[in-house]
């Protein structure tokens, strides 16, 4: 069994990896949907309310609230599969619970891109409104980066660097997905 996290600030590539690995068959657990579920059964619309809940499920139930609340997630996908990505990592705690639950069995990759290539791959995407100067992005590497990524990042088993082309990407990612666990 292998579970695959993936950590990167937004733009880096960690959606793309996610489509590698549905394309392979493995399946993948997204972090959101926990925050999308709980929204729901609070009535409320995940669109409106996603970062609030968020936030206040790491108030109520502590700062792992969110990979606690996949485990179960994980652990059922694992039933049909041997190995299954975990998208949606945030914060070195939750690092920690994963390598806690599932020790040498999971491996943190993290997706890295320099800021100005991000700006330019989020634009293209057409999903945040980036503005002049990529203002926009800056505020949610901010955002992502008091959650604690910066120090997720840095414990990473395995760093791709997202500079190249995407084909080049969509390869090492694939390579790391279907390699054998050292
Ligand atoms: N090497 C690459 N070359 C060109 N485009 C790329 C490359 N890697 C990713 N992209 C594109 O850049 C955009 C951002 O990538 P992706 O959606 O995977 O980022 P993400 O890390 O999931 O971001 P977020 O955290 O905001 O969801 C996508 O349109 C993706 O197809």
């Amino acid at each position: 069994m292998r579970v695959i996290g993936t950590v990167g600030l937004p733009g880096s590539g960690k959606g793309e990896a996610a489509t590698v690995a549905r394309e392979l068959g493995i399946p993948v657990v997204t972090m959101g949907d926990v925050i999308r579920a709980e929204c729901r059964r609070r009535g409320l619309d995940p669109a409106d309310h996603h970062g609030e809940i968020a936030q206040r499920l790491r108030e109520e139930e502590g700062v792992t609230a969110i990979a606690e609340r996949s485990l179960p997630l994980v652990e059922e996908a694992l039933n049909d599969a041997g190995t299954v990505l975990v998208d949606g990592i945030r914060s070195d705690v939750e690092v920690e619970r994963f390598e806690e639950r599932f020790g040498e069995d999971f491996t943190l990759v993290a997706v890295t891109a320099p800021f100005d290539l991000r700006v330019e791959r989020v634009g293209v995407r057409g999903r945040d409104n980036v503005g002049d100067g990529g203002e926009a992005l800056e505020a949610r590497d901010e955002r992502e980066l008091g959650f604690g990524m910066g120090a997720a990042i840095d414990r990473a088993d395995v760093t791709v660097e997202n500079t190249g082309t995407l084909a080049a990407f969509r390869r090492r990612v694939r390579s790391i997905l279907e390699g054998e666990r050292a």
